[in-house]
């Protein structure tokens, strides 16, 4: 079996146009413009290419981008105050505060400081309690992106057996929680899960969220299933500087039913869903109509 390729670029650039479709008509008709506030602690050179990417693509689909650059020692107290102002400031609907934070700061009472209905990111404890009790909320990106890609591709997901392999509470936990309200038989792996291979050979649908170049052998995979890599890996291989994802993808491809690229794949769907979060959170502060097909 050779897999279908599943362009997570394309689909992200189609998600990205609907969301610029819906600004523009906020604009027009409710002279209402989407604002999304970055927030990045210190010089990460990543976090700086991610945050410079998500900027452009937020005036890209006519929204209005903030981005805040803190000093790498910027104090508990400094950000707080910043995160407080942007709650209050009626033109910011997103707020995103880039992780990881420093070590100095404290990840969850920083993020627990946002507003959850301005949490784009979904992290904020009532966002994931509301989530996991299937109540409307904020929905954490990237899984967000790995649900509308699954959706796409299989229609319905319902009594699908999915393994995710990762129980991060920004990747595996949310997408964990996705799946079981798509009606999937879920299971959670991780480092220390007992027979991994096995677990991983009787899905139909793997999550690879781990952050470990490669480390899913395509003889895991059930012949026909479908692969969604989320992991982005820098390695060095030949003496060149490459991207992979948690996955291999050449071995994989070669039994997967469907595959997720790295690049190409999760990433671009990350920032558009990004995209869609702000949006929905515009309409849902203005009790506007939301958008159709951009939430879970
Ligand atoms: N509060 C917070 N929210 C985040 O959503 C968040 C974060 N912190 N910290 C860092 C991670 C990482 N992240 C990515 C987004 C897009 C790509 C992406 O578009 N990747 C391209 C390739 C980019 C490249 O070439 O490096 C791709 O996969 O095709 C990657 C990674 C969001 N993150
Ligand atoms: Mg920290």
């Amino acid at each position: 079996m050779v897999a279908q390729v599943i362009d997570g670029k394309a689909f992200a650039a189609k998600v990205r146009a609907q969301v610029a479709d819906q600004v523009a008509k906020l604009k027009e008709e409710n002279g209402i413009t989407p604002g999304l506030a970055v927030v990045l602690v210190g010089e990460d050179p990543a976090s700086q290419v991610y945050v410079r990417s998500k900027g452009k693509m937020t005036v890209e689909v006519g929204m209005n981008s903030y981005e805040h650059k803190l000093d790498v020692d910027t104090s508990e107290e400094d950000l707080l105050a910043l995160v407080e102002k942007l709650n209050n400031d009626p033109a910011v609907h997103g707020i995103l505060v880039q992780l990881p934070l420093p070590k100095h700061l404290n990840e969850d009472l920083v993020i627990n400081s946002i507003d959850p209905a301005k949490d784009v990111d979904g992290f904020h404890i009532s966002n994931v309690g509301l989530l996991g009790t299937g109540q409307k909320s904020m929905v954490p990106c990237t899984p967000l992106g790995c649900l509308m890609m699954l959706r796409d591709h299989h229609g319905s997901l319902s009594g699908m057996d999915a393994v995710v392999i990762g129980r991060s509470n920004i990747v595996g936990k949310p997408m964990a929680q996705l799946l079981l309200g798509d009606s999937c038989t879920v299971t959670i792996a991780h480092s220390r899960t007992k027979d991994l291979p096995d677990v991983v050979r009787r899905a139909d649908i793997v999550v690879a969220a781990v952050g470990r170049p490669e480390m899913v052998p395509g003889d895991w995979i059930k012949e026909g299933a479908t692969v969604i890599d989320v992991g982005i890996n820098r390695i060095e291989r030949d003496g060149k500087n490459k991207l992979v994802g948690d996955v291999d993808y050449a071995s994989a491809a070669a039994r997967a039913g469907a595959i997720t690229p790295v690049p190409g794949g999760v990433g671009p769907m990350t920032i558009a869903c990004l995209l869609a979060n702000t949006l929905t959170a515009c309409c849902r502060a203005n009790k506007l109509p939301e958008p159709e097909g951009l939430t879970a």
